[in-house]
């Protein structure tokens, strides 16, 4: 296997300890990792190092997607493959989901720790079905995740999947979700009948990493299998009597693909908060921010100021409503995101991984 079809880069090469072999994670169980090295696939045990790191900080945990360093094991420890998980390598993109905040007295309270979904990640897939059981398209859980997306350093795509099941409402649709995700790519797809998939293999060239978040039951393994050619994950062969997923996928998975590029599968998300509170809330809903810019005052927090352009636009019928509500509600959740600091420290931590294993190293090393 060449590791640069793997998405192997030369500033990765400079960042690999002496006397260790790279990796790719393919897969995490608990305290171990499926990984694909140049020498084909390993299962390794999480080093030392690598286990106080998780302890301290879950975003430390190794994960999908990351590089890994694999050292060799002493001679009298070679119970398993030979090689431990000595180390993750810096991170270009990491997705990192929040715990969930829930409103409460004076304000909202919750879960503030991190968890990297995936790392060393291109391309975002944001799947949302056409038709989730009895439920049209969500556009709420397309925004939120968008936000996650942008936040990860990668470029988020939306498909409408499962799009047979719009019927002649998919167009009206299409446009809807657009207008939900400026300066998105957005494509329609059934995989089951393989249409759309041509498209979304557009997005994986050459070495290239993707990987699909959405509900359960949105068809991310059935695509993923059409992207495939074959069936490298399950998928449910029962429907469910309301068409909804039962979690068919209970891994995070990364899957090579014939003729270049990686896919990774996750298993359906059902709650998702954000972590990272830098600019991917305002990305989401960029046309707000324009009209913003219009609003007589700078702080103008569009609930009742003169002179505001966005109730204006509301007025006028060119912002949804809908679209407004969604804003002040991630916007609300990255706030308080934000005041927990240490959270805003880990996420960074996602992100600067190097800076850190640099000077664990240097204080390891003889
Ligand atoms: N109508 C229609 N059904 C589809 C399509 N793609 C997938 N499905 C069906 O949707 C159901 C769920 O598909 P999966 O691929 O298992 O969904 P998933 O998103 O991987 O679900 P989890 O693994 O639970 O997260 C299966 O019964 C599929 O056959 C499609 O393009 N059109
Ligand atoms: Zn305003």
């Amino acid at each position: 296997m060449d590791l640069r079809r793997l998405g192997w880069t030369g500033s990765l090469a400079a960042d690999l300890p002496a006397g260790t072999v790279p990796a790719r994670v393919a897969r995490v169980d608990r305290g171990a990792a499926e990984v694909i090295t140049a020498d084909g696939p390993r299962r390794v045990r999480f080093g030392a190092r690598v286990r106080r790191a998780a302890a301290a900080d879950p975003v430390a945990l190794p994960c999908v997607g990351d590089w890994a360093a694999l050292a060799p094991l002493p001679a009298e420890d070679v119970a398993g493959d030979g090689f431990e998980l000595a180390e993750v390598l810096p991170r270009r993109t990491a997705i990192v989901r929040g715990g969930v905040a829930r409103p409460s007295r004076g304000g909202l309270s919750g879960d503030s720790t991190g968890q990297v979904l995936a790392a060393n990640v291109d391309v975002v897939f944001v799947a949302e079905p056409a038709r989730h059981g009895p439920d049209p398209a969500n556009l709420g859980r397309i925004e939120r995740l968008l936000a996650l997306a942008w936040e990860s350093g990668g470029t988020p795509v939306v498909l409408i999947t499962k799009a047979d099941l719009a019927g002649d409402a998919l167009p009206g649709l299409l446009e809807e979700v657009a207008r939900t995700a400026p300066g998105v790519d957005v494509h329609a797809v059934a995989a089951r009948a393989g249409e759309g998939v041509a498209a979304v293999r557009g997005h994986i060239g050459g070495s290239r990493t993707a990987v699909v978040l959405g509900p359960s039951g949105a068809g991310k393994s059935t695509l993923v299998n059409a992207l495939a050619g074959e069936e490298v994950m399950p998928t449910r062969q029962v429907r469910a009597r309301d068409g909804r997923g039962r979690h068919t996928t209970v891994h995070r998975e990364l899957i090579p693909l014939p003729g270049g590029g990686l896919i990774i599968d996750t298993p359906g998300i059902r709650r998702v908060g954000l972590y990272e509170t830098g600019e991917g809330v305002d990305r989401v809903f960029a046309e707000v921010d324009e009209l913003a810019a219009g609003c007589r005052f700078s702080d103008c927090a569009h609930e009742s100021e003169p002179g505001c352009a966005v109730l204006a636009a509301i007025e006028s019928g060119e912002l949804p409503p809908r679209r407004l509500e969604s804003w002040r509600k991630l916007r609300r959740e990255a706030e308080w995101m934000a005041s927990r600091t240490d959270a805003r420290l880990r996420g960074e931590q996602a992100r600067r991984w190097k800076v850190i294993t640099k000077a664990m190293r240097g204080r390891n090393r003889p």
